[in-house]
Formats: structure tokens, C-alpha cells, sequence
């Protein structure tokens, strides 16, 4: 297990793959741990440097305070890569993790050479919507939000189909710190990353589930359209999750960009 202490507040990682190869990093959404891209990252070819994080306030991170910023928590991440010595590394974010991606392309361009934008947008939901659920986390607990946000997760197959993996999800989802949910609560509510990710100039790939019920594709793809040269792409039969619906076709795009890239 391996943790950095960020400004008192413990950031657990995973350093995997070939330390000379290309470096890769995960960052996850809101609600999940890095487990979430376990299934992709498996299928991943050998010559990458796989970095996969929790988000504070999920999995085995810290949950420093009640309240954060999308600026932070890329401040986070800034800290683990300079702690690692990467430099220059490919950002696949999901979600919130999209969010945080571009924030660090924004404030640290040094440690990004591209971004995969997975169903995320520069301004996810509205105010009063993130105010209803820190209210309903805060006073019951993640759990009694869980089945709205399942039926976000995923697609109506997965959903029938595959009942005893999503309810693992689901005890990933419910297990989550109220105050660590609600905090990045708290971050969705306030970001509006549109003016900085116009400015974004390396590579981008966005990719969005067809039946993402969070960040629907319209939403994905308008914030490519902010980003000169982006391309988006669609995975079938996907909610918000596709790196757990679809990690072969998620993998498969992937390491398709990463060729183009170079
Ligand atoms: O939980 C949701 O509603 C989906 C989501 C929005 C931002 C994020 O990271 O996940």
C-alpha cells in the first residue's frame, strides 16, 4: 500500500507498470475508489507507468475538511506526480476526475502531455442540485442516495444483468465517507472550468457512455467542442461509468490515442 502525505492529508496510490514507459494517470469520480479502473488498466499494454489514486475524501484517502475545490484536489495530484518525478504524463479522469484533469492542465501544463476526458464536462449539474444531495449525504448518509445514482452508473443492461457486480458498487458507493462525498459535492458546485478549458492545448480524447444518465453524451461533447482539435467518441451500451461496463472498448481507445499521440 502506498500513501503521500499532502498537506496533512494521506493520498493513497498505486505506481505500477513499467517505470520507463509512458506515464498513465487515473483519476477517479465521485463516489468511487481507483478500483473503478481495474478491468481497463488490466487489459493496458506493457510499456506504461500505471499511476492510479484515491480522490480524497474516497477509498483509503484522507478527508481533510468539509469543503474543497476542483483547484485543489489538482493540487493534490500535482503533489503525487512531482512526488513521483512524472513528468508529462497522459490524465484519464472520470468525472470529477475529468474536472481535475483539466484543472491541472490548466495550472501545472509542465506535468501533462494529454487528457482522456471520460464522461465529464467543465461544469457538471446545477448549484441547487449539489446543494440537495451535501444536504441529504450530510443528514443520512451516502447510502440513502445510492439508487438515484446506481441508475446514473449504468446502463439499463448492466443493470439487469449483472445484479451481484453492482452490488459491489454499490457497497463501494455506500461505504463512501459522507464528509469526503460531500466535499467534492462541494467542488462540483462551485466549477465552472469553461474559460480555462477553451485554453487546454494538448491532446485531448473525450469519451462518454451512450446511456450516461450524470454527464449525458451532449454534455461530453460540447466541452470538447471547447478544445481545439479534441475528438469524442461514444461507448455503446455504457452509463458512467464505461471503463467498469466496457473496459475493453475503454482500453482499446485508449491505447488507439496513445499511438496517435506518440
Ligand atoms: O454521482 C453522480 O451523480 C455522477 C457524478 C457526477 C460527478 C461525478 O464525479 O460523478
Amino acid at each position: 500500500m502506498q500513501a503521500l502525505d499532502v498537506k496533512g492529508a494521506a493520498i493513497h496510490y498505486a505506481d505500477e507498470g513499467d517505470r520507463g514507459g509512458t506515464p498513465v494517470v487515473f483519476s477517479n469520480s465521485l463516489g468511487t475508489d481507483f478500483r473503478i479502473w481495474d478491468d481497463m488498466v488490466a487489459r493496458l499494454g506493457p510499456r506504461l507507468r500505471i499511476i492510479r489514486y484515491d480522490t480524497r475524501g474516497h477509498g483509503l484517502s484522507d478527508t481533510p475538511s468539509d469543503a474543497c475545490t476542483v483547484e485543489e484536489l489538482a493540487d493534490d495530484l500535482a503533489a503525487l506526480l512531482d512526488h513521483l518525478e512524472v513528468k508529462r504524463a497522459v490524465i484519464v479522469g472520470l468525472s470529477i476526475g475529468g474536472m481535475v484533469a483539466q484543472a491541472l492542465a490548466a495550472r501545472r501544463p509542465d506535468l501533462v502531455r494529454a487528457l482522456v476526458l471520460m464522461d465529464t464536462a467543465a461544469r457538471i449539474g446545477e448549484p441547487m442540485s449539489w446543494e440537495s444531495r451535501i444536504a441529504q449525504v450530510e443528514a443520512e448518509g451516502v447510502a440513502s442516495i445510492a439508487d438515484g445514482v446506481i441508475a446514473k452508473w449504468f446502463s439499463a443492461a448492466y443493470q439487469a444483468h449483472r445484479r451481484t457486480e453492482l452490488a459491489a458498487w454499490r457497497a463501494m458507493l455506500s461505504r463512501t465517507e459522507s464528509r469526503g462525498y460531500a466535499a467534492c459535492c462541494r467542488a462540483l458546485r462551485d466549477a465552472d472550468l469553461r474559460a480555462s478549458t477553451a485554453r487546454i492545448s494538448v491532446p485531448v480524447l473525450a469519451i462518454c457512455g451512450d446511456e450516461d444518465g450524470a454527464t449525458p453524451p451532449a454534455v461530453v461533447e460540447a466541452t470538447a467542442d471547447l478544445i481545439a482539435g479534441a475528438r469524442f467518441e461514444l461507448v455503446r451500451e455504457a452509463g458512467h461509468l464505461p471503463c467498469i461496463e466496457h473496459p475493453n472498448t475503454c482500453a482499446a481507445m485508449l491505447t488507439a490515442f496513445l499511438s496517435e499521440i506518440g
